[in-house]
């Protein structure tokens, strides 16, 4: 045994979050190791039972009567809820909904509508992934804004009575940079504008702390380090105090104080559900629901020390195992600036991450040049990242 592979059997053995794996429904160990859990998380064994309950009994047998009996219709908020201490938000402030490319326009433009007629400028992350940039776009356009998109690091400097609002990424979907939330959120409100968050990448990986750094507003989806399955419902984040003055631009009957008034008139809810638009996608909402079981009894502290751990560990291997220069580690080294991801510069990535997944070593490909590495610490262990970089080592040597 090499002296990696006899560190990454001392590291798994002393893991205290070893034992989440089987409650995952994955592979034997020596078939697959998942890196792809930062696009689509692993499936919970939980929810396949809890699926077919909800077909069969509550659509099958209870029918209309399930939206009160079976909770349906409470189900936005109450999962958000569920959601809320893993990204550090208290009760009522989150309802689960839409896809997060809804959630971006919904926040965005209430965002702009909040921060007043007299601010003209939205900034946005240049390097997002591309739909934020898209809606931020349009919704620029829509308010009559002008759409300022500069990286993370510029922000600050870029910030002035102009601002309405800042839409920003907490971790990089291509680098896995981890951007510093409570110092951007800081400056962004120095200049009396509103803060807007993608969590995707960081929610279910590390400690997000929304109320702990007066965020205003965040999205994010569910169904990558929160399992919650292709398509899951994603989720919209207003922090209380801002909540009488979150005016939706897509006010469906689901965000009335009185849905079933049916009245002509629109008067938003209280609370979370001002959120909402339309009806719930409730298989996919209560597929959710039973994902985020697999937290009970985890904290995110825990899972973001494990984290640290497997992308230390796997950097550490690809320095032993990757002949010098093949690639390079577009992914900080320093913790504070480091998601749950490790993305690699290699010349010929898509080939390479062909080749790799052929072996059972599944990670992704982004263009043009970017081999990427998710480690979801509920379900990932040190052993998997050994040999995904040995792997790796083996097949571009191969390459050469
Ligand atoms: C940062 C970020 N925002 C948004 C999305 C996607 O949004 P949607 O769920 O609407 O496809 C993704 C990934 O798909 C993402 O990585
Ligand atoms: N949402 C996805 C999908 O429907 C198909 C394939 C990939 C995705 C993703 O989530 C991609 C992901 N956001 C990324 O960071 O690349």
């Amino acid at each position: 045994m090499s002296e990696l592979a006899a560190t990454a059997k001392k590291l798994d053995a002393a893991d205290e979050l070893a034992g989440k794996r089987a409650e995952f429904v994955l592979d034997d160990a020596d078939a697959h190791v998942y890196l792809d859990g930062n696009s689509l998380g692993a499936l919970p064994a939980a929810v396949p039972g809890r699926v077919d309950d909800v077909v069969r009994r509550q659509w099958g047998s209870l029918r209309i009567r399930s939206w009160d009996e079976s909770g349906w219709w409470t189900a936005p908020e109450r999962i958000g809820d569920r959601i809320g201490p893993l990204v550090g938000a208290a009760p009522g402030q989150i309802v689960v909904g839409d896809s997060t490319s809804v959630n971006v326009f919904k926040a965005l433009v209430a965002a702009v509508r909040m921060a007043g007629e007299g601010r003209d400028e939205i900034v946005v992350d240049a390097t997002t992934f591309p739909t934020d940039g898209y809606i931020a776009e349009s919704a620029a356009r829509m308010t009559g804004r002008t759409l300022r998109p500069v990286t993370p690091e510029e922000v600050p400097g870029v910030l002035g009575d102009r601002t309405a609002a800042v839409l920003v990424n907490h971790v990089d979907y291509r680098t896995g940079r981890l951007h510093d939330l409570p110092s951007l959120t800081a400056a962004v409100h120095a200049a009396g504008a509103v803060a807007v968050w993608d969590l995707c990448h960081s929610a279910g990986a590390l400690p997000v702390g929304l109320d702990e750094h007066g965020v205003d507003l965040a999205v994010g989806c569910t169904y990558k380090y929160l399992n919650g399955g292709p398509g899951s419902p994603a989720y919209l984040y207003v922090r209380r105090d801002l909540q009488d003055r979150f005016d939706s631009p897509l006010p469906g009957w689901n965000s009335h104080v009185e849905p079933f008034g049916m009245r002509p008139d629109y008067e938003p809810a209280t609370g979370a559900p001002r959120g909402r638009v339309g009806t719930p996608d409730i298989l996919s909402m209560l597929a959710l629901e039973a994902a985020l079981q697999v937290w009970d009894g985890v904290t995110v502290e825990a899972v973001r020390a494990k984290s640290l751990a497997l992308t230390d560990f796997f950097l550490e291997c690809v320095a032993q195992y990757v002949p010098a220069g093949r690639v390079e580690s577009l992914t900080p080294a320093a913790h504070e600036e480091r998601g749950s991801q490790v993305a690699l510069r290699c010349e010929d990535a898509g080939e390479v991450m062909k080749r790799l997944i052929e072996r059972g070593v599944v990670g992704d490909f982004r263009h043009p040049d970017v081999l990427r590495f998710g480690f979801t610490p509920l379900y990932v262990g040190f052993a998997d990242v050994e040999r995904a970089a040995r792997v790796l080592g083996e097949v571009v040597a191969a390459q050469l």
